[in-house]
């Protein structure tokens, strides 16, 4: 579904350039429901935006389905955002219309899309649990209603792919728990691919794969060790313990062998810009280069 490689985005302000993607590499299948970590400023969200379509990536390869986001047009762009893509964002006030029932909300992009399929709205709403509510305005609904009346819209457009950039960022546990059923469900029972970004650990260990990034760039990939745990009874069965709990690590290694090693493993072994690497039967050894001092005398 998704296949980015060497991804590459530049923002340049007045006199600035910031690479917030260094040729990012990533692969999401085609009925997956995944997650992107990583800290503060690490490029997740920058990622989302292009696919999204909301963003133009400034170099290498990205593309959803049959779109090419690199060579696509301005014309196909709004066409593959009407199709294709859905969004859901943390603060959703801005999507949502507070004079206007939820139903009315949900069947707003339909309207402007051409065709408004008041019966689909009804089922969307129903399917986030909202069934009694769906003749309230918006202003009479709590912060987590709201959010499952944003996971609504965004699937108006019967989108293959959902994007979800923090989207349990403003709402407590339950509510929390409560959306990453909703995923579920539609991620099991329509089939629709979804991406969330997010730095909550403690979500990120309710989907079956997460990617990590650092600096821009893939680094660590947890892949969960028994992707039934999840499913039994539509409850999610998670302890409150770490990701690697659950998850394997791995770290990922691009097309021409590059690795991130993690900064602290760099500090504790005090290795800089360089390092010895050896072949030592089943694994690879990677040591801080030998002191030359005591040998040159
Ligand atoms: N429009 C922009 N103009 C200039 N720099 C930007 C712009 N958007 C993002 N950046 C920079 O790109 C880098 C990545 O930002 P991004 O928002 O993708 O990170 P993030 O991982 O989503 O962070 P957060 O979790 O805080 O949202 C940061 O250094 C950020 O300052």
């Amino acid at each position: 579904m998704i296949e980015c490689e060497g991804l590459v985005k530049i923002f340049k302000t007045d006199d600035l350039e910031v690479v917030a993607l260094q040729g990012l590499n990533i692969s999401v299948k085609e009925g997956e429901m995944m997650a992107i970590i990583g800290n503060s400023g690490s490029g997740k969200s920058t990622m989302l935006n292009i696919l999204g379509g909301l963003d133009r990536p400034s170099a290498g390869q990205v593309r959803v389905g049959e779109w090419d986001l690199l060579k696509i047009t301005d014309d196909q762009l709004v066409e593959y955002k009407r199709k294709t893509v859905g969004f859901i964002w943390q603060n959703n006030a801005r999507n949502l219309l507070p004079y206007l029932t939820a139903i009315e909300n949900v069947e707003m992009p339909m309207m402007l899309n051409g065709k408004t399929d008041h019966a689909y709205a009804k089922q969307l709403l129903e399917w986030v649990g909202l069934k009694d509510r769906m003749y309230n305005k918006l202003h009479q609904l709590s912060g987590g209603e709201q959010q499952r009346v944003a996971i609504a819209i965004s699937l108006s457009n019967r989108p293959r792919l959902l994007l979800a950039d923090e989207p349990t960022g403003s709402v407590d546990t339950q509510t929390s728990d409560n959306i990453m059923q909703i995923f579920r469900r539609l991620n099991q029972e329509l089939g629709v691919t979804i991406v969330i970004v997010t730095h909550d650990l403690s979500l990120a260990e309710k989907v079956d794969r997460v990617v990590a990034i650092r600096d821009g760039l893939t680094s660590t990939e947890f892949i969960k060790r028994n992707p039934n745990l999840n499913h039994e009874g539509g409850e999610f069965l998670m302890g409150a313990g770490g990701l690697q709990e659950v998850h394997e690590a791995y770290v990922v290694i691009d097309r021409v062998g590059r690795l991130q090693v993690p900064k602290e493993y760099l500090q504790a072994l005090q290795i800089k810009d360089k390092a010895s690497m050896e072949l030592d039967g089943d694994k690879i050894i990677i040591r801080a280069p030998k002191t030359w001092e005591g040998n040159l005398g």
